[in-house]
Parts: C-alpha cells; structure tokens; sequence
C-alpha cells in the first residue's frame, strides 16, 4: 500500500494521495507520482524497508527505477541530500493526526472548533497512509533547515486530492523515446523547475506556443497527465475547433492578449503574507486579476457554445471584481512607483487625507516662520528661506549679505542660529523653530507611514482569506486556456486533425495515413501510414523490414498519435478513431543509454514483463527489436513464448501490440508452435517496403500487409550502401552463404583489405616515378598490367 502527501511551495498548496496498492513489479504509482511532482526532497520513514528505500532513491536522483540493482546496503537506509529518512515517531498516526489538525491553512475559518471540522471535511483520517505521510510532511516542513530554504513564511493556501484514477500510464521510457518532453532535460526528468533554456525536439517544445509562464508550466503538467476522462479531452477538441474557426479570430487574439498580462500569482502572495511584497508584485497582481476578468467576461459571451468557456464562467466569482475595486480605491500605484513604498489613495481614510494634506499645505506655514525668522535675524541680513533636506531635515537658508571671497569664518556665527554647512552663495542653519518642524512634521510623516502599512497588512490579510483562492480558480483554466490556444495553432500549422475518441467499451485503434509529428520536419516528404487494430482486426503485429526502413518511426508514430489522443490534442493523420487506452508500453531500442543503470536486455525483459502483467485490451504494446541484447536464439525463444502469451489471452485481455522484428523465421516458428486459426485472428504481418534501383535499395517507408523477402535479410546490402568496405560486405556474404548451406566457413588467411591498401600504394608510388620519368618502358607496362589486377575495396 502506498500512501504521499506533497507540498508545493510556489503555490503553498498540499497535495494527497490516497491510500492505493502499488505493484512492486514496476511501481507504476510511484513512477507516476514523480512524474506529476517532480519532488526536491523526499521524506521517508526508517521503517521502510530497504528495497522501497533504494527505488525512491533511484528515483530521486536519476529519475528511473532500476529493478535488477544489487541488493540493500546500509547507506540505503541512511538520508542524503533528497531523501531524508525520518524516524518512526514521526510516522505514527496519533502524532499525524494532530499535526493535520493544527495545520494552518488559510482557507480554514478563524475558530477553532469550526476549523477543524473545515480539515476533517478536506483530510479523510481513514486513510491511515495518507494521514501517516502528510504528518510526516508538515513535521518535515517544520524543521529549521526546510523553514531556511522555504521562500518566505511557510503558509498552505490549500489542499487539494491527487487522482491517479484517470491516469493513462506511461512509463518513464516511453516519454523519453517518444521525446515527449527534450533530452536535454533526461535523465533528471523532475529538475524542470530549474528552467533549462535548453530545448531539443520535443513534443513539449512543438507545443509549447504559450504566451505565459504559467501557460508553460500548465503544459508540461497536461504532457506528463494524459488522460482517460472522456468529458476533458471532449472539452479541449471542442475548444481547439473553436479556435481553428477563422470567424473566431478576433476573440482568440482578445483572449491572448490579456494572457499576456496575467501572471502567476504565487510567490507574490506569500511575500504578501510576509508582508514584504514589493509594489511591482502588487501592480502584478492587480494586472493579472484584472484581466483575468477580463477573459472570464469574454468567456461567458461564448459560454453557450462551449464547454470550457462554461468552466471559465463559472470560477469569474464576485470576489474577484471586489479585490480588483479594492485595490483600485486603496492603492495609489502612481504615487507608490515614485516612492517605491505602498501609498493609499486620497478619499480612502479621511484622516490619513488631512495629514496628508497638512504636508502639502506646508507652504503657508513656513512663510509664517519665514517671517518670524527674518525678524529674529541681525539687521544686516534682510532676506531668509525655510528648506527641507532629506536627512537633515528643516534648513533656514540665509543668501550671502558679503560677496563670497569677503565672508569669512566668523561671518557664519550667527547668534542662537546653529550653523550647519554653506555652499558658494547661501549658508544653511537649524533654527529651534526648525526642529520643531522637524518634530512636527516627522510624526505626521511617520504616522502616514504607518497608516499605509496598516492598510496594506489589512488589504493583503483580506486578500489572502477571502479573495485569492478564487482568483488561483481561474488563473489555473487560464494557464490551460493558454495550452489549448497553441494547441490549436500547432493544429492549424502542422494540419493536424481532430481524432474521434470512442468510449471505454470499445477496443480499437483506427489511424488512417498518420504522421510522425516530430520526424516529418526533418525529413523531405515523409511517407504516412495507416494502423488498424480491433479485437476483430488482428490485434497483434509483427512488422519486419530491413535496417533503416522506418519501423522504429512507425512504431513511434502510433505511439504518439495514442498518447497525443489522451491530452485532448489534435493528431497528426488523416482520419484517427481510437477508444480510450489505459496503459501505453513501449520498449524503443533508443533508450538504453548510459543513464540508464540495466543493459538492453534487462529493460527489455522489465518491459516485457510489465506488458505481459499489465496489459489489457485497452492497452498498447509497442516492443522494437525485442530480444536484441541476448543471442539470436534466446531473445526469440522469448518473444516466440510471449507472443503465444497474448495470442491465447481471453479478448478482454488481448491489448493492441506491435512488435518490430529482424528475426526473419518467427512467421514460421510461430505457425509451429500456434493453432493456425487463432494465429490468423489475432497476429497481422506487415512490412516495410522499398524497392531497388540500379542494384540499391531505395527505401519506400510504406507499411505493407504482407511478408516480403522475409526469408532474405537485407542488412548486407545495406551495409554496403552505407560504405562498409565492399570486400568486408563480401566475406559476410561467403560466411552466411556457409551458414545456410551447413558448410564449414572457409578460414580467412590473410586481411584482405590492407593486401589491397598496399598493392594500391605501391602503384602510386611507381605512378609518381613515371611522372618523374624514373620509369622504364617495360616498367610502365608492367604497370598497366597491375591496375586492371587492383581493384578497389
Ligand atoms: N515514413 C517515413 N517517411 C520518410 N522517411 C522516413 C519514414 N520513416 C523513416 N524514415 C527515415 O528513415 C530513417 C530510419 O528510420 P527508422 O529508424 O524507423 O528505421 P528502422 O527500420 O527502425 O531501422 P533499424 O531496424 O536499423 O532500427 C529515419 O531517420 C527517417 O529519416
């Protein structure tokens, strides 16, 4: 059983899962929470055991679960810098629970009696796991060195349940060979907060046209979700057909101009709540609650028509045209970006007015005590000023009555006048009538100030409880709004289509003439192929053709016109019609890599297993050269014995599988071993095609029904085509014709290519001597005879 709870510090928001059975095959769950997460620190009990421990900690640094690693060490159970082993204690369920109950959460109410009664309605305490992980969280959250490396005052503005109920499963090496998401951002799949400017290809970088950050950041969300919820990828077709729509322009280019504006809001409310948010922050936030009602007014004149302008509707709440009236007549943000501090609107606080106003009316005053002062002043001075200076305050300001190279230091001593400093043509003094000034006009100021800061304190409190939840509502449809706006583009430019998404009940793929999204842009004219799978249609394929004919690519391109079905996205086909899938497994020859801690054929056989454990009819197996990292013979025993496994299985668990060999006998191999009638219903050959041109290969990359040359392998071919050396090509030819006919291999005596190499340089070097005239008559016939004798490797 597993049970997490997360927090996630740019949103203050506590996400749980609830108790669920995880596989210790593949642990799919907790692959997948990762995934949706991408976690910085992990927090686990010393109870775990040491094999659970050693996967999180897979997970957590490489980002893959390595299931045949050795065995359990000491240093798995000891914390390092991301995984941190906490004791039992803090697991314990009673402690837990009154951690929960204590929480702060901001939207819980005031009262004590009330609010708890607020968590027990958000926390069910029956799942114990779940109870046991968020203790052990907020404990966590709780310790110095978290609180030192949180933003600023750790708040939790919500709590929200993880469903991994609608999930459509993807493993960890399926988004990297299908590049749902760049390689360089592989291995450390869960580091994309740390924003890599980097992009390679990628399904993320294709869609990616989001004109905001948290537009962004939504996508890698709906790219690592795909899902099985019918009504979303209803709503988001819908809604990308709107925008295609050229009559809709003008609302779409509305729409994306206010997205432009609008900001995620987070890290400003929780200098908010520290009170330290700056004044930029708050014009942000002010600009993004502004035109978020914006676009929410926008949706609600097109609510009728479409569904996901009806949920945009219905967060557009009244609190948020409060907030924004609210700090429209509180905050003076013309005022405040000039003294960089928040400073409250004239008319909002009748008293803070007066004061104000008894600084600007400061005129008057002061020629008052300009007067006053003239006449307290020796005779001989007959003029005077009052000035205020930052830091030193109120000045008397007296013009030089000598010219300036007469005045001397006595001249400054001015009885009861306390001088301060001169410059070429006036001298500065505090008088007792300017520190009362000071006096006076210091409280007024600092008493402004502190106004304003209350103000502020109360305008952000106000935010915080009432108003800010709804406005995170709508900017979250926001962020997806800005996702399916460059959805739609992406449609529009790449002539995607809409794929018609059948309910759950039904079993089948149907692409007519797809297209692999991301290899049409780097190749000529790419050739589309279709995909017909049913439990009617022969469910499973085999597909053989020679190297480099295209069958990883058309393996991949089902793949993801599946997987691109399940983000409600348009795909790239002629005519797509596919039933919801609950699984996608894919095992891509790509992906081992040094990253990856098995060898080829370790993943294969996790791979393999987890389709044959896993799958039901509503799954997709896609398995590229299975068996390829073990001898010939073992890896097609073993795929021989899978095959036979799906081929026998009940219909409801018969999952749509392709499956691309070199094995050239298993057609026959399989008819040996199968009941002929149930091999015809559900195993499909199909191959590459390609045809030759002046004795080459020229490959056609069309999908065909039906086995071609399968008893040939044209990897020898090929190679030559590819610059093997030309007497290399020829041995394996002898070697294999040797093979086949059960002959003994001729032994090699002598390294063919290099007797050529320096036949051929001996002959240049003699070349050169003719040139030379070195050579005799004689020789140079000699030399004709041995160039028709040379012939090029
Ligand atoms: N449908 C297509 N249209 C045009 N070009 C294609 C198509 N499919 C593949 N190609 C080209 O052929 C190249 C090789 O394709 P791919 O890797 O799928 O071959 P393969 O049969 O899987 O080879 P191998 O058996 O050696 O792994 C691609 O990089 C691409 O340039």
């Amino acid at each position: 059983m597993l049970g997490a709870a997360s927090y996630n510090s740019q949103i203050s928001e506590i996400q749980i899962l609830h108790d669920i059975i995880e596989s210790n095959l593949d642990f799919k769950i907790l692959n997948a929470l990762f995934m949706q997460l991408r976690p910085v620190n992990i927090v686990v009990s010393s109870l775990q055991d040491g094999h659970f421990l050693k996967i999180i900690k897979q997970l957590a640094h490489n980002g893959k679960i390595n299931m045949f690693s050795s065995p359990t060490t000491t240093d798995d159970y000891k914390s390092d810098e991301k995984v941190h082993i906490l004791p039992k204690k803090c697991f314990k369920f009673k402690t837990c629970e009154q951690l929960i109950l204590s929480m702060s959460l901001t939207s819980a109410p005031k009262n004590e009696k009330s609010r708890k009664l607020y968590i027990r309605s958000l926390v069910d305490f029956t799942q114990e796991l779940t109870v046991c992980a968020l203790g052990a969280l907020l404990h966590f959250l709780d310790t110095p060195l978290v609180k030192l490396n949180l933003p600023t005052n750790f708040t939790i503005m919500s709590l929200k349940i993880l469903n991994m109920d609608n999930l459509v499963w993807l493993g960890i090496s399926t988004y990297e060979s299908l590049q749902i998401f760049s390689a360089h951002e592989h291995p450390s799949i869960y580091k994309w907060t740390k924003n890599s400017t980097k992009e390679g290809p990628s399904i993320f970088s294709l869609l990616n046209r989001c004109n905001s950050i948290m537009g962004s950041k939504f996508l890698k969300n709906i790219l690592a979700q795909p899902t099985k919820n019918l009504d979303i990828i209803k709503y988001r077709h819908e809604f990308i057909e709107f925008c295609i729509n050229p009559s809709n322009e003008s609302v779409i280019l509305s729409l994306t101009n206010c997205i432009k504006h609008c900001r995620c809001v987070s890290s400003t409310i929780v200098k908010m709540n520290g009170g330290n948010a700056s004044m930029y922050q708050w014009r942000l936030l002010y600009q993004t609650a502004i035109n978020a009602i914006t676009i929410g007014e926008i949706c609600e004149r097109y609510s009728e028509q479409i569904t996901f302008f009806t949920k945009i509707k219905e967060t557009l709440k009244d609190s948020l045209y409060t907030m924004v009236n609210a700090m429209s007549c509180i905050i003076d943000f013309e005022k405040s970006s000039i003294q960089n501090r928040f400073v409250v609107k004239l008319g909002f606080i009748p008293e803070l007015d007066e004061r104000k106003s008894k600084i600007e009316n400061i005129t008057e005053l002061l020629n008052e005590i300009t007067l006053k002062e003239l006449q307290d002043l020796p005779s001989y001075i007959n003029e005077c000023s009052i000035c205020k200076m930052p830091e030193v305050g109120f000045l008397l300001c007296l013009p030089f009555w000598k010219p300036y190279n007469l005045m001397t230091e006595n001249d400054y001593k001015i009885q009861d006048l306390e001088f301060k400093f001169h410059l070429t043509d006036k001298v500065f003094y505090k008088t007792s009538r300017c520190y009362e000034l000071d006096k006076y006009f210091g409280e007024i100021e600092s008493s402004i100030i502190q106004e304003e800061i209350q103000t502020m304190t109360k305008l952000s409190e106000f935010i915080i409880q009432h108003w800010i939840s709804d406005l995170h509502l709508i900017l979250k449809l926001i962020a997806e709004l800005d996702c399916l706006i460059g959805f739609a583009y992406v449609a529009k430019d790449l002539k995607l289509i809409k794929p018609n998404i059948l309910p759950k009940e039904h079993c089948i793929i149907n692409i007519i003439n797809g297209r692999h999204i991301l290899q049409e842009k780097y190749v000529d004219k790419f050739v589309p192929n279709s995909y017909h799978s049913s439990k009617v249609n022969q469910s499973i394929k085999i597909i053989t053709g020679f190297n480099s004919s295209g069958k990883s690519i058309y393996l991949k391109q089902i793949a993801l016109i599946s997987y691109l079905c399940h983000i409600g996205c348009y795909v790239p086909a002629e005519y797509t019609e596919i039933s919801i899938l609950d699984h996608i497994h894919t095992r891509i020859q790509s992906t081992e890599s040094v990253s990856s801690l098995m060898s080829a054929f370790m993943v294969d056989l996790k791979q393999m297993s987890v389709a044959l454990n896993e799958s039901t009819c509503k799954s997709l197996v896609i398995l590229d050269e299975f068996g390829k990292g073990t001898s010939e013979i073992n890896g097609l025993a073993l795929l021989l014995a899978s095959i036979s496994d799906f081929v026998h299985r009940p219909l409801h668990l018969l999952p749509h599988v392709i499956i691309s060999t070199h094995f050239h006998s298993l057609p026959n191999l399989l008819q040996q071993i199968i009941n002929k009638d149930i091999l015809n219903d559900n195993v499909q050959y199909l191959s590459m095609s390609y045809t030759t041109e002046c004795s080459k290969i020229v490959c056609l990359y069309r999908v065909i029904d039906q086995i071609k040359n399968q008893n040939k392998s044209m990897a020898h071919s090929i190679a030559a085509q590819n610059g093997l050396p030309k007497c290399i090509v020829e041995r394996a030819n002898k070697v294999l014709l040797s093979i086949q006919q059960d002959e003994c291999i001729s032994p090699m005596t002598e390294n063919l290519r290099y007797k050529l190499f320096y036949r051929r340089k001996h002959f240049i070097e003699r070349v050169l001597e003719l040139m030379q005239d070195k050579i005799t008559d004689a020789a140079f016939k000699d030399l004709v005879n041995d160039m028709e004798n040379i012939r090029y490797p």
